[in-house]
């Protein structure tokens, strides 16, 4: 398969592939020279994971998977009745780190050992570190990661630590953090593993695939959106199969946002091509509280080109659909991931989903990742003496 990296403001071409951005500034994506391209896989639903759609990934030597993707499609079917449409839940949350990062780091990581790097490295609310970490380990690279110090669910800054990455704390946000590894990446020659990567990206479009490798193209999709990579990613997987003629559809990309972290959303509504960053971004779902989303550009491109749509939610909301989603559906997920459901809930409010379509939501990580949150809203569990009559005083 023959590829090159574009520009997707000036359209420059590169046939280098260690660079992140183009000279004018603009996020670099790969693009595929279609006629190259000898598809050897069916959508069958048949063996799922990430590198059964190899001939559509950028990389030419044999790749560091941890058996990643090939994860759950749920057919939800509480969350359909309450809600009036066929609702799907992708558990990315099954992947081998926890999260939908693996599908990315793998390919990532494989790419790093192509340009003949020892180090990588990453900012990060914790799961792209946990991710990263894990892929480095299986590597044999060295793993470096800036984290906003206090901010990152404990279940996350473990895996990164036990998988032997360097932790580094800022006294900053993500925003800020992402600014500083982009900068001591380029000075130490680490390479750099966040979504601004347009290889790791790749592995994320894999996402589309597997959707449509088992019930193909749903009318919508909805997924929570924090440095928008995701997002851009499984559009481009979709964009993909069209213009190589194996779909006819693409689904409309709907983007959810915390309340407090909304820099897309505000975009959308104003119907506008770039961001004003949310400079002190909050919420609970602390792997979306980023104000300054690095692929702002790719993610609203996404989101008009497929007729898609962006939506707000509150803290509240969040945590009322992972405990639905949890108890309801038996779907751990973690608050984050929660948001997709979340936001499904308000767009079937506003009328904006039709009753009759077919949505998968995107959940992204893993209940286990933040246990934290877990004991926030549930309380702690009832504790009494090691008796039956005290046990039944409780049931
Ligand atoms: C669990 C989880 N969900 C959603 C997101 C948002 O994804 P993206 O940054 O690609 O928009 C992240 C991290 O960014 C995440 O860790
Ligand atoms: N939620 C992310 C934030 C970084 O996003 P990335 O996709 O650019 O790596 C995380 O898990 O760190």
């Amino acid at each position: 398969m023959e590829y090159y990296l574009r520009c997707i403001d000036c359209g420059k071409k590169y046939e280098r592939e260690d660079i992140y951005t183009c000279e004018c500034g603009g996020l670099l994506e790969v693009a595929i020279d279609f006629d190259s391209v000898e598809i050897d896989f069916k959508f069958d639903g048949n063996e799922l994971r990430v590198w059964k759609y190899r001939c559509l990934l950028p990389v030419k030597r044999e790749p560091v998977s941890l058996k990643e993707g090939g994860t759950p499609l749920y057919h939800a079917t509480k969350l359909a009745e309450e809600l009036g449409c066929k609702v799907y839940v992708k558990h990315e949350g099954a992947n081998p780190s926890g999260s939908f990062k693996d599908r990315g780091m793998t390919v990532g990581v494989t790419k790093a050992i192509e340009l003949g790097r020892n180090a990588v490295a990453c900012a990060s609310t914790g799961n792209t570190s946990a991710s990263m970490a894990m892929y480095a380990a299986k590597a044999g690279l060295k793993a470096y990661v800036l984290l906003p110090a206090g901010k990152v669910a404990l279940g996350k800054v473990a895996q990164a630590l036990m998988h032997g990455a360097k932790v580094i704390g800022i006294r900053g946000n993500f925003d800020e953090a992402l600014a500083l590894v982009r900068k001591i990446s380029e000075e130490e020659g680490f390479y750099l593993l966040n979504s601004v990567n347009p290889f790791r990206l790749e592995g994320q479009k894999t996402i589309a695939y597997e959707i449509v490798d088992e019930i193909g193209t749903p009318d919508r999709v909805v997924l929570p959106v924090g440095n928008a990579g995701n997002i851009s990613a499984i559009y481009k997987g979709f964009k993909e199969l069209k213009e190589l003629g194996l779909i006819d559809s693409i689904p409309k990309m709907s983007g959810v946002q915390a309340e407090g972290a909304n820099p897309i959303y505000k975009a959308v509504m104003e119907c506008r091509e770039d961001i004003d960053p949310v400079l002190k971004p909050e919420t609970v779902a602390t792997a979306i509280r980023i104000g300054q989303p690095v692929n702002a550009k790719k993610a609203l491109r996404a989101i008009y080109e497929s007729n898609g749509t962006a939506v707000q939610v509150s803290d509240e909301e969040i945590i009322r659909a992972q405990k639905d989603l949890a108890a309801k559906e038996g779907i751990g997920v973690e608050p984050a991931s929660a948001a997709s459901v979340a936001g499904l809930r308000k767009l079937v409010a506003e009328g904006v989903v039709e009753r009759d379509e077919t949505v998968v939501c995107i959940t992204t990580g893993h209940l286990l990742k933040d246990p934290e949150a877990v004991i926030r809203a549930c309380g702690q569990p009832i504790e009494v003496d090691a008796s039956l009559e005290a046990i039944r005083a409780v049931l």
